[in-house]
């Protein structure tokens, strides 16, 4: 079941100015992990809204499966959701809870169990969600949002709240609903844990697409990538490599942008230049986020943090 915006644009209260999502276009296929990353503000619960039918686009169109969200019959089994963790009765068990929402579409309580035992909860199925931690009710979404075995899912920062094994835990089912070929779109603000996750990234900031593309070539584009060469003829192997961005690191180190190491190290073989090191490099990730997102940070410090209390 694909998921695609087609144009869609958010201003809200008829605000002039900048809109909050504006002429998004992107596509989420099946069978992956689509991360949809930007910094803060940039859009992207508005805009997951809006895929839910749960906020009505300015311009443009939503669709999951051809069609907006509102139109599927039974959208629990077809769209899975979690956007606010804590739209739950706090007074009910997480067993009831989601028993409540089994009701509405017909769902056996044997889904309900296992939903329950997918999420870590079975031991605290019949506690009430007013007690229960920040990654618990996480973990109740996420089972919630799995309950009518769903061919799309779709997460806003689904790892909030959550400790390492949480993290590990909510990574891993991501991946094998993907691998069972379901639709898994996921918002986060940080490129690691993105990069960990997800197999294609849709990047936004201020309201606008920035890349859509996979990790690996969001590294490449960014600038980040580039490969290390060790040799004690730089200046020769240097104005050898036309074409390519080289910055001498040391009198014997090159950073070569634009050129792959196999090619590198052709170069240097056709003219006999040795070669002590050739390795290809990725700058951090978050680097290459913050290169990608820079311009629509929406806040940047304006100056560097004075003493406290003066
Ligand atoms: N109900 C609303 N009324 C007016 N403006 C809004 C409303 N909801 C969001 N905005 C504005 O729209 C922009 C995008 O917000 P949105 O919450 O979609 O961003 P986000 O990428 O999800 O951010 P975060 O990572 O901080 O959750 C922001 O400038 C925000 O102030």
């Amino acid at each position: 079941m694909t998921i695609q915006a087609h144009g869609l644009t958010k201003r809200y209260g008829g605000k002039p100015g900048r809109a909050a999502v504006e002429d998004l276009t992107f596509t989420v296929e099946p069978g992956t992990v689509t991360g949809f990353l930007g910094p803060n503000g940039a859009g992207k619960s508005t805009t997951l809204r809006m895929l839910l039918g749960l906020d009505a686009p300015t311009s443009g169109r939503a669709t999951i499966g051809g069609r907006a969200y509102a139109t599927h019959p039974a959208p629990l089994c077809e769209v899975g959701a979690l956007l606010e963790a804590k739209a739950v009765h706090p007074g009910r068990s997480a067993f009831h809870h989601l028993m409540a929402l089994a009701h509405t579409h017909g769902i056996p309580r044997s889904r309900v169990e296992h939903v329950l035992d997918l999420a870590g909860l079975t031991d605290v199925a019949g506690k009430r969600v007013k007690g229960f931690s920040l990654g618990m009710g996480q973990r109740l979404g996420i089972a919630a949002a799995l309950l009518g075995d769903p061919a799309a899912i779709v997460l806003d920062e689904p790892v909030n709240g959550l400790d390492p094994e949480g993290v590990l835990w909510i990574r891993t089912l991501l991946k094998s609903l993907a691998q069972e070929g379901r639709t898994v779109l996921i918002s986060s603000h940080l490129m690691s844990e993105m990069a960990l996750t997800a197999d294609h990234l849709v990047v936004i900031g201020r309201g606008r697409l920035l890349a859509d593309t996979t990790v690996t070539a969001l590294v490449r584009e960014s600038g980040a990538f580039y490969v290390k060469v060790v040799t004690p003829d730089a200046a020769r192997l240097r104005a050898l490599l036309t074409g390519a961005e080289t910055t001498a690191e040391a009198p014997d180190t090159l950073h070569v942008r634009g050129l792959e190491a196999p090619d590198i190290g052709r170069i240097a073989a056709a003219h006999a230049i040795p070669l002590f090191e050739l390795s290809p490099r990725t700058a951090s990730l978050e680097q290459a986020f913050m290169n990608l997102t820079h311009d629509a940070v929406e806040y940047q410090p304006t100056a560097a943090p004075t003493g406290a209390g003066r």
